[in-house]
């Protein structure tokens, strides 16, 4: 059998808890096969870039690189998450148009391809894992490497119109025409790209899924959205109630429900729209007054850069103005927590909770919707509360959907969502529940695999 290996700039390295479902769900992808595992460090060296470290865990070799500052400002903190991270999420009004970040961006990839190259075999085969490392295959060939190479985007794919607005969009997505294989999230992330192609990458679809270059060359493209180790978290959730944690949670909620939402401190999450929504919900459904608890974690995500910094404080003010106005000496509304918590006990939270709120303006996939799902108890499942606009509403249809920009609606689904009859609350569940069963994260990586060595 080849082997596998995954590049990608964020690495679950053993024993550090990483937020981001990119890390959670290569883990659980790379775990049955074993392989190697390249990508960045998450070390900032001062000086220079290019150290690397090799340890083994189990079955995965890691293999990852130091940034320097400066590299990791222009390529991370820049170019990825000034620039491409908010087009790819529709945010054009947040896009950095900078010249120096491109070059960063240029400069870490084209390290990142001259410090794997060595250590590929001739029959591996390659997984790049999102936007941070889309000219990796092109660059890889320029060495020399002729294995298959395959890529992932994690994060949506825009309308062309949106991505022509990148001054640098014909060579940066012409690198993607260097790959044997393009995963999406989603049909619709899909069919835009194929829009890209016909409109701006001077390619043809040849049939759904099928696209030739310019020069001739084919490649296949597809959807294969991304999933969780449905099996583990359900088992995870069940033996959850026992953990201090867990317990030290249920007791502080003194018999009211809970609504939890558990993102990265990210705009693209919509967690001011979400505050909002829960107040409006507070003035509308006053029947519901003091019967609820909202409980946000939002561990603090690429805390360098500028707009997440804004959305820090804005969320200070937020939670502390609802807190201010609807709080009763007993009962706090709002608990605001900017931790990251283990997954053995987010599950457990997850669990105890009556509604999972999971409201991205954009997403990829969110795997925190899936997760929320498989944590629920059969025999009392919660209610899931999920935007349309996150890829996994494609799957989990049976969710409440709702709009995150309409605060009346989201508002109006909590309420649903409290009143929700038993018998309502387990069809809903026990259809998304079958759905993630058979497409588990296992599914997920067979597929992708399957697709990408066939060819
Ligand atoms: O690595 P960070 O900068 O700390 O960010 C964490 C990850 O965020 C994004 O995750 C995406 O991938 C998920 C799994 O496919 C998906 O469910 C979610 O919708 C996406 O936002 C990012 O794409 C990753 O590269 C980051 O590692
Ligand atoms: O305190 C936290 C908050 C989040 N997560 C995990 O981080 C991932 C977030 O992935 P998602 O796809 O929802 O969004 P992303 O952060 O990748 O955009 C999920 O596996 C969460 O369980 C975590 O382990 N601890």
């Amino acid at each position: 059998m080849k082997r596998l290996v995954i590049v990608s700039n964020r690495v679950a390295l053993p024993g550090i808890a990483q937020p981001g479902g990119l890390a959670v769900a290569l883990q659980g992808a790379l775990e049955e096969t074993g392989g190697l595992w390249f990508g960045w460090s998450g070390n900032i060296d001062p000086n220079d870039s290019g150290r690397l470290h090799d340890e083994v865990s189990g079955n995965i070799r890691y293999v990852t690189v130091d940034l320097s500052k400066r590299d990791h400002d222009d390529y991370y903190n820049g170019f990825a998450n000034r620039t491409l991270w908010p087009l790819l999420h529709f945010r054009v009004d947040l896009v950095d148009y900078s010249r120096e970040t491109y070059a960063g961006y240029r400069r870490v990839n084209a390290l990142f391809a001259e410090k794997l190259a060595p250590l590929l075999r001739e029959d591996d085969l390659i997984w790049v894992h999102d936007y941070h490392l889309i000219p990796m295959a092109k660059l890889l060939r320029e060495l020399g490497v002729r294995s298959r190479i395959g890529f992932f985007l994690h994060v949506p794919m825009p309308s062309s119109d949106l991505l022509a607005a990148l001054p640098q969009h014909a060579r940066l997505f012409e690198g993607l025409s260097s790959y044997d294989l393009i995963g999406f999230q989603t049909e619709r992330d899909l069919e835009r790209f194929q829009d890209y192609v016909r409109l701006f990458g001077r390619g043809r679809v040849i049939e759904h899924g099928v696209l030739e270059t310019q020069r001739g060359r084919r490649l296949r493209a597809g959807a294969f959205p991304i999933s969780i180790d449905t099996a583990r978290i359900a088992q995870q959730a069940a033996s959850s109630a026992a953990r201090p944690g867990v317990k030290r949670l249920a007791a502080s909620l003194s018999g009211r429900s809970l609504a939890i939402g558990a993102d990265r401190l990210d705009y693209s999450k919509g967690l001011p729209e979400r505050f909002r929504a829960f107040e409006r919900f507070l003035k509308r459904h006053h029947e519901h007054r003091g019967k609820l608890t909202f409980l946000q974690i939002a561990p603090v995500s690429r805390g360098e850069v500028a707009e997440y910094q804004h959305l820090r404080h804005e969320l200070e003010q937020l939670a502390g103005h609802i807190n201010g106005v609807h709080a009763e000496p007993d009962w706090t509304p709002v608990r605001y927590v900017n931790r990251n918590y283990p997954h053995p006990l987010l599950t457990g939270y997850y669990r105890l909770a009556r509604i999972g709120l999971v409201t991205p303006l954009r997403d990829g996939m969110n795997l925190v919707a899936k997760e929320f799902v498989a944590a629920q108890a059969q025999e009392d499942p919660g209610v899931l509360v999920l935007s349309t606009f996150a890829g996994a509403a494609r799957e989990l249809d049976s969710a409440l959907l709702v709009n995150p920009y309409d605060l009346d609606g989201v508002a109006d689904a909590l309420s649903t969502a409290l009143s929700m009859p038993l018998e309502e609350r387990r069809e809903r569940w026990e259809a998304m529940m079958a759905l993630l069963r058979a497409h588990d994260i296992t599914a997920w990586r067979r597929s992708y695999l399957a697709a990408l060595r066939e060819g």
